[in-house]
């Protein structure tokens, strides 16, 4: 491909690849120089060019180098479309969904819900790159737009149609999908988190509504969860940009819940939809526990059906919905049968929808393992520490992924919310106590890290997974119990 190609006034010359990372550029690239949050991509520039970069991406700022420079406004949107020109492929049907929480679980129901109506389908988010081939880690919830592109040109090409991903605000603020063709995007929930990155609330929630604004094409579906604070302004955002809205929650005016009964291994819905002859009504077992599942597959399924699914087979398709990895997940039960399970609530709004669903599964009590991620919002802290305390009735305060902090002065931040908590330096240790306190009719939630299978400290990442620290500590528990 020529650069003339993809960039006005560039030299006619082929080029192979192109970055936003100097240690990755290869001979004949563009190197994208992005103004970052720790450093200057222009500070890479030679270390680019001793790679073999033949042209650099950059802003409008004064400064010359022995490569040609494409200079433009917004680097990141040039260097986003590029990508996506360069790639130039992806599955037919794309559909992007944000919010604070739920993005995960969302796109990996819509995955499976479009496998099951037959499409080939994948999802792209926290939990990597998931198609037809297995899962693919991507380091990122949205990635660079180099990966974005690249990955969905693999997908395509083993014949993906359908792929679901998350837009974080991250991805959207630094435009990493901005050369992603949507045909739908949802919007689920805002509430607090990375006030470290976005200046505040306002910002985040425009960063979020970036997808509505300036990624969907006129006359998209925006599906948007009726059910969220921030409905009506999604909806004025939604409707400004000419989005075909698309309401479902419990208070969905296309698709909405008359009534939930749970059951123990999951939950009956009483569903209505919007038809052009009506409103019509079917029961839908889902296998999933937990409201807010509930609220995450009823988004995907309107995602489908506002694409033009078959709602009955969509319906039928919720039924057989398998759980989606660390959220929710039952590990293992004691041998007095308490129920241990993971869950990746990291916000205050996810630990409180969580602990709130764990209630009606525990006939004795709610016991709580979390901390809070180093190098994030600390603001998160305290308030999830309050949260922990009021709603499970024992709360062990332990670690996290620390990064850079001193693990003891963030584990200190949230006993400020939850000052009778236990605070255990150690995750492993914490996990141990947490089940050996369980007793018959209790439940443990393991809170904050789900899926993930490292711990980050101080840079480095040791292995480490909630799931084999569970099992690994009721083996020696009970190992050693009395039968
Ligand atoms: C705050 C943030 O989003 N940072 C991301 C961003 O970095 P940045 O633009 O601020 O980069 P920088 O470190 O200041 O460097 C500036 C530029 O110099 C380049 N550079 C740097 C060093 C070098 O030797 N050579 C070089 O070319 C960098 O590639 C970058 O383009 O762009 C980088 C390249 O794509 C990302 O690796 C980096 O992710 C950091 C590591 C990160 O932790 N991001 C997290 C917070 C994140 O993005 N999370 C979201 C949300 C998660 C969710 O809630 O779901 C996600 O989508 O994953
Ligand atoms: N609809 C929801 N409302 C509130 N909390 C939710 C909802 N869905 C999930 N959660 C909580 O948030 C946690 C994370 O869910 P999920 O991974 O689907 O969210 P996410 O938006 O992808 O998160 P991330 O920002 O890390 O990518 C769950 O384990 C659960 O505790
Ligand atoms: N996508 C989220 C993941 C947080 C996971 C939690 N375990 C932590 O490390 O804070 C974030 O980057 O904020
Ligand atoms: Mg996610």
């Amino acid at each position: 491909m020529k650069l003339s190609q993809i960039f006005d006034n560039a030299p006619d010359w082929e080029f192979t690849g192109l970055t936003c990372d100097s240690r990755k550029v290869a001979p004949g690239f563009v190197f994208a120089a992005l103004l970052g949050t720790v450093s200057d991509g222009r500070d890479f520039i030679q270390a680019a060019i001793d790679n073999g970069a033949i042209a650099v991406l950059t802003d409008e700022r004064d400064g010359e180098w022995e490569i040609p420079a494409i200079k433009v406004a917004e680097p990141r949107l040039a260097f986003a479309k590029a990508a996506a020109a360069f790639y130039h492929k992806q599955p037919e049907v794309m559909v992007a969904v944000t919010g604070t929480n739920g993005k995960s679980s969302t796109v990996d129901f819509l995955r499976q819900i479009w496998t099951e109506l037959g499409h080939v389908s994948a999802s792209v988010g926290t939990l990597g790159a998931v198609g037809p081939s297995g899962a693919v880690e991507l380091g990122h919830t949205t990635p660079d737009p180099v990966a974005v592109q690249s990955t969905l040109a693999i997908l395509a090409n083993e014949g993906v149609t359908h792929c679901a991903m998350e837009a974080s605000s991250h991805g959207l603020a630094q435009y990493r999908m901005h050369g992603v063709q949507l045909a739908a995007g949802g919007f689920l929930n805002l509430s607090q988190d990375h006030l470290d990155y976005h200046k505040d609330f306002e910002d985040y929630f425009a960063a979020k509504m970036k997808l509505f604004s300036e990624l969907l094409p006129e006359g998209a579906p925006a599906i948007i969860n009726a059910d969220s604070d921030m409905k009506d302004k999604a909806l004025a955002i939604a409707t400004a940009a000419n989005l075909k809205p698309f309401t479902v929650g419990w208070r969905g005016d296309h698709l909405w819940i008359d009534e939930i009964s749970p059951r123990n291994t999951g939950q009956k819905l009483q569903l209505q939809w919007e038809t052009p002859e009506g409103d019509k009504e079917t029961i839908v077992n889902l296998p999933l526990i937990g409201e807010f599942q509930a609220l995450n597959a009823l988004a995907a399924a309107g995602i489908a059906l506002s694409l033009g699914a078959d709602p009955m087979a969509v319906f039928a398709a919720m039924e057989k919905l398998k759980g989606v990895k660390g959220r929710l997940e039952l590990v293992a039960e004691t041998q007095n049968g308490a129920g241990i399970f993971v869950d990746f609530a990291h916000t205050p709004d996810g630990l409180d929808t969580l602990l709130r669903a764990a209630r009606p599964h525990a006939a004795g009590r709610v016991i709580c393992v979390f901390g809070c991620g180093g190098d994030r919002d600390a603001g998160k802290r305290p308030i999830m520490g309050e949260i922990a305390a009021k709603y499970a009735d024992e709360v062990i305060v332990t670690d996290d992924n620390p990064r850079s902090e001193d693990p003891a002065s963030i584990r200190a931040a949230i006993m400020a919310g939850a000052p009778n908590a236990t605070e255990i330096d150690g995750r492993e240790a914490a996990i141990k106590e947490g089940i050996s306190r369980l007793k018959k009719g209790d439940v443990l939630m393991i809170a904050g890290k789900g899926h993930e299978t490292g711990q980050i400290i101080k840079g480095e990442t040791f292995p480490f997974s909630d799931h084999e620290a569970a099992l690994t500590a009721l083996a020696e528990i009970e190992g050693g119990a009395e039968k």
